[in-house]
């Protein structure tokens, strides 16, 4: 098996012929844990929705070569008044296996028990989601991302309005995913978490700023970078070749490959 798991060349992702994220070019190692950082609107949401295959580029290529995919979107993407219980939000998670109408089984339900039971949720199986706190809510979702057992795996923003305790709680489980060959790519705003627990970091301003080791993509210097291509980013201009290059020029040219 190729230890590269996603491969992107030349990847521009966008909406209705705007680019949100341009120009993306870079190797995704099996086994990995990346962190993907950047301001509000910098392209990291939209970049998972790339890799997940629900956008489509608009020019280059995005190739995965992962077996199965778990993807968590933002909880503010999930409809949280739906009447289901915790059982059934993660039952979800098998879906893959079993298709959407197909039955879960014994083994799978006592799986599904030991995911529960990791995610400290014992117990909680009947429990409506609408009564679930926001850190339960995450470790449903989390216990769900389990059950599918995927070796790769999306997380956006994933401690969104989760108290100390319940991250690092959930930051244990991403760690053990990883100790177990999976590869975790992971949307965060903490640069000081991502200092401590992330190995690899894409730093993203609608374009990659830098990518690579931690410590040498959170650098004073890349994230004045990252800020000045952020504010300098013109939402309403087209196409992005011109508009790319005029910051390029006033910023310094952005190491797209590293
Ligand atoms: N469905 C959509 N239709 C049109 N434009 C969109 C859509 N989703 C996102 N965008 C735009 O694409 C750009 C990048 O958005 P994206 O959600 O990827 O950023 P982000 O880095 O994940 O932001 P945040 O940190 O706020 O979640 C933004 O300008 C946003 O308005």
């Amino acid at each position: 098996m190729s230890d590269i798991c996603v491969e992107f060349k030349n990847l521009t992702l966008g909406y209705e012929g705007h680019a949100a994220v341009h120009h993306l070019s870079g190797e995704v190692k099996s086994g990995s844990l990346t962190a993907i950082v950047g301001a509000n609107g910098s392209g990291k949401s939209t970049l998972m929705k790339g890799i997940a295959g629900i956008l489509k580029p608009i020019s280059g290529s995005c190739v995965t070569r992962f077996k199965r995919l778990a993807y968590l979107p933002q909880q503010s993407e999930l409809d949280r008044t739906f009447p289901a219980r915790v059982i059934d939000l993660v039952s979800l998670g098998y879906w893959q296996k079993r298709g959407l109408l197909g039955r879960v089984s014994a083994d799978d339900r006592v799986a599904l028990g030991r995911c529960l039971d990791a995610v400290g949720l014992d117990g909680f199986e009947k429990r409506a989601l609408d009564s679930l706190s926001g850190g339960q809510m995450q470790r449903a979702l989390f216990a769900r991302t389990m059950v599918q057992d995927a070796d790769f795996i999306l997380l956006d923003e994933p401690f969104n309005a989760v108290d100390a305790r319940t991250i690092v709680d959930l930051v244990a489980l991403i760690k053990g995913w990883v100790a177990e060959g999976r590869t975790v790519l992971c949307v965060l705003h903490d640069h000081a978490l991502v200092r401590e627990h992330f190995p690899r970091t894409l730093l993203m301003a609608r374009k990659p700023v830098a990518w690579g080791p931690t410590p040498e993509v959170l650098t004073r210097d890349n994230l004045a970078r990252a800020r000045g291509f952020q504010e300098a980013w013109d939402d309403a201009s087209g196409w992005c070749e011109e508009q790319a290059a005029v910051l390029d020029r006033k910023y310094g040219k952005v190491a797209a490959h590293v």
